[in-house]
This record gives structure tokens, sequence and C-alpha cells, in this order.
């Protein structure tokens, strides 16, 4: 009752408190002041030690995040611009000059080595955090830095480091293929998605709008845009407006946050729905991937199907196709319009499907993991959970095809077969085991 009468006689507008002007409590008002700033500094001193020394002790999200975004920091100095330059420095005449975000990904990886291969400057990027195993990101890093290709270790929300970076270099075309992918962990670890293909993706438009020349943008997006529509195959035309994943929403957002870059800015952007891309040096979080290492340690291995024993299927599409797409896309992607943020006319705004057009049930993929392997799979036959896959997917090509003539040719066995003899030489015939 008597607190419920303190907060009656508390004044609700600030502004009609009167401070009585006696100097005995103008004394109390100063020594009240600085007893409230001594506990504020030291207040604001332990917050600092407590973030800064323990970063473990936060909470899962936070600590997450910190792995992942503030971890990696240590850049600067005329040895590492050296690196950035050598790295670079084109050595064929048409003067591309690419930064490669998500250099140490497994598509990063492909493209960057491929670009480099062709004589283009190629810079990486990567965060290396551990949403998979980063043995594996460090082992794509060395075969980089063998061709000639520097990994730069930030996060693509450190805009000091990527301004730094567009000064050493004048960048013609940054291939963003950072992000946090995975159909099933958005369920788990949801902020990330957040964080990398949300803010991520605002943060390196943010700077690329603001340097002088634009570069132009290509990015990953995904076939899972497509979510729960049914009529195949897939094509561009197509709604993107019911993702089953919160992975769908935040690449689904990013469509949507180019076409305003693009309007507002005159940025050049082409965005590509991969379609379940497969190969060597692939992502341990992938079905085909995790089936192998289960199969070959005796595991079982879920086998998801729909209701009334419906076909899960998906468009899979082998990593050199993919890789083909990219460098298509790139090679057709015209120049950005603006300049120093400022749009000077229209701009080119595109997405194309790259996939391999002819859908595999997951079960046949098993089959042909089981003879590569020679071992039987112990298969474990689930009703698909709802936590953000789809029943199928297939992809329309035309667009991409008429566009730079992209045309997929690896099948699932021969694309399977070439990344089980990469498995087996990696990781030594099971012995030594994908985590
Ligand atoms: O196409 C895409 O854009 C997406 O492709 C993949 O997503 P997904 O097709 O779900 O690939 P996997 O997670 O490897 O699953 C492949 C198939 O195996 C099935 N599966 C998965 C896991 C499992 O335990 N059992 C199982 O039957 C899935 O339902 C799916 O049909 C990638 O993981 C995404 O990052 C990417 O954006």
């Amino acid at each position: 009752m008597s607190q419920m009468k303190h907060i009656d006689n508390t004044p609700s507008t600030p502004g009609k408190f009167k401070i009585e002007k006696s100097p005995y409590n103008r004394l109390r008002l100063q020594f009240s002041l600085a007893k409230i700033i001594f506990w504020s500094l030291v207040f604001v001193g332990l917050i600092f030690v407590f973030f800064y020394r323990s970063p473990s002790s936060s909470s899962h999200v936070s600590s997450d995040l910190f792995r992942r975004s503030l971890r990696t920091s240590s850049y600067g100095g005329p040895a590492w611009e050296k690196k950035i330059k050598a790295s670079t420095k084109p050595r064929s005449s048409n003067g591309i000059c690419v930064l490669v975000t998500g250099a140490a990904g497994f598509v990063g990886t492909h493209v960057s080595a491929a670009l480099k291969r062709r004589g283009d400057g190629v810079l990486g990027l990567d965060n290396f955090n551990d949403y998979y195993d980063p043995s594996l990101k460090r082992a794509r890093q060395e075969l980089l830095e063998r061709s000639g290709v520097y990994i730069v270790e930030a996060d693509i929300n450190d805009a000091t480091l990527l301004k730094k970076l567009f000064e050493i270099v004048a960048f013609t075309h940054v291939m963003h293929l950072a992000a946090q992918a995975g159909v099933r962990y958005a369920m788990e670890n949801p902020s990330s998605y957040v964080h990398s293909n949300i803010a991520g993706l605002v943060n390196m438009l943010e700077v690329c709008k603001s340097v002088n020349p634009q570069p132009s943008i290509v990015w990953a997006s995904s076939s899972s845009v497509y979510g729960l529509n049914t009529k195949v195959p897939f094509s561009e035309w197509d709604r993107t407006d019911q993702p089953a994943s919160l992975y769908a929403a935040t690449k689904k957002a990013g469509e949507e946050i180019a076409h305003t870059y693009n309007h507002i800015y005159g940025l050049s952007i082409t965005g590509l729905r991969f379609f379940t891309v497969y190969g060597p040096w692939g992502r341990p979080d992938m079905a085909y991937f995790f089936f192998t290492r289960d199969i070959l340690k005796g595991k079982s291995i879920p086998i998801f199907e729909a209701a009334n024993h419906g076909t899960v299927a998906r468009d899979f599409t082998y990593i050199d196709d993919i890789v083909k797409g990219c460098l298509g896309a790139l090679d057709t992607a015209k120049k950005s319009t603006g300049s120093g943020g400022k749009k000077k006319g229209p701009a080119q705004l595109r997405v194309f499907n790259l996939g391999n057009t002819s859908p595999v049930p997951v079960s046949d993929l098993v089959s042909i993991l089981e003879k590569l392997l020679k071992v039987k799979a112990k298969r474990l036959i689930m009703k698909l959970p709802r936590n953000g896959d789809v029943q199928f997917t297939h992809a329309n090509i035309s667009l991409a095809q008429k566009e730079f003539g992209y045309k997929p040719t690896t099948d699932l066995q021969t694309g399977l077969k070439k990344f089980v003899r990469w498995y087996l030489s990696y990781y030594g015939n099971g012995k030594k085991s994908a985590q």
C-alpha cells in the first residue's frame, strides 16, 4: 500500500519535479551525483571486463554471434596489404578483379579457384565460423593459397574492414557467397541467419553502393525461395512468397533487399538460386555428405518421405556446373551505374535458377552411394519433419541458358563418384571420418 502511494506521488512528466533550493539539499544533491557517477563507472567497467574477458559466459546466441563476428579482426599493416595486392593482380587483360565472400566455403572455394585459374584478380573473405568443422575450411584455404588466392579473415558485418579492402583494391565485382546455409539449422539458431543473410548482406551492399567505382554484385540466393510451390519445374517468374524455413525467408528477403539497392543506388545485382549443390570439398551438414560418413561407419541414416509414402526428391546440382553458372553470371553482369552513393541511371537486376533439371529421389541417392561405397546402408525411413524441408525441387534453367549458355552436364551418378573419390582420399577409407 505504501509502495502504491509512493508511485502515485511520483510526477509523471519530467520538469514538474521541483527541487527545494536549500544549501543542505544542494550539498546532498552534489554528493548523490558523485555517488551515481562513481557507481555508473564501476558498472560500465564491470560490463566491459565481462564481455571482453569471457565471451563464453554470455548466452548461447550472443556467444555464438561473438564467435561469428568479433573473433577475427587481426588485419592491417604493409605485409597484409602486400598479400592482398598480390592476390588481386589480374593476369588476364580483361581487368576483372573479384572479392569473393565466403571463400573458404564449399561454393566459394571452387569459384575462387576457377576465377584465379582463368587469370582474374581474386581476394577471398571468410569468418571461418564453426557451423561445421572449421578444419575443412582451413584445408580449403590452404588449397586456395597454393593457387595464389589470399583469404582475409573477417566477417561481412565488419564495415570498416570492407571499406579498407575497397581502398586497397578497386574491385570490379563482388561474388557474395558468404551466408548462413542449411535449412534445418534455422530452427536451432535463427539469429545466425539474420546476422549473416540479412545484416551481413545489407552491410555488404551499403559498402558497395558508397565506393567509387561501384562493383557489380553476383550473390547466392537459393532454390528454397520456391518454398511450398507445387508447380514444377520452378521458374523465375513463379511466386516466392511461401517459404518453408527461416533460411528460405532470409534468402527471399535478400532478393527484395537487392531490388532496393538496385533501385536507389544503381547497383548491378544478380541473384543465383542454387539447387542443392554437391561435390568434392562439400558441406558436411548436407545429406549426401553425412550419409556417406554414416554409411561407412555402419550408422543408420534417416531418409525422409512425404505423406502416403510420397517421394522426397532434389534437383541435385554438381559443383562444376554451378561454378560455370557463377562465372557466366559474372561475365554477363553489366556495370553498376551509381557513384559515391548516388544513382546515375537504371542498373541491371537479375535472378537465375542454377539447377540440374532432373530431380532424383533421396532413396535413389542412397542407392548410388551404397554402390560407390560398396556398403549397404542402414535405412531408417522417417516422415518428412516439419522443420523447413520441402518435398521436392526442380529447376527450369532456360533463362540462364539463354543469358549465358548455362548447361549442366554432370548427372548424380557421375558427380557422386567424384565426391566419394574425394571423400575417401580426404578422410581415408572411413578410418579418419568427417565430424
Ligand atoms: O537448394 C538449396 O538452395 C539448398 O540446398 C540444400 O538444402 P537441401 O536441399 O535441403 O539439402 P540437404 O539438407 O542435403 O537435403 C537433401 C535431401 O535429403 C533429405 N534429407 C535430409 C536430411 C536427412 O536426415 N534425411 C533426408 O532424407 C532432405 O529432405 C532433402 O530432400 C542446402 O543445404 C541449402 O543450403 C541450399 O540453399
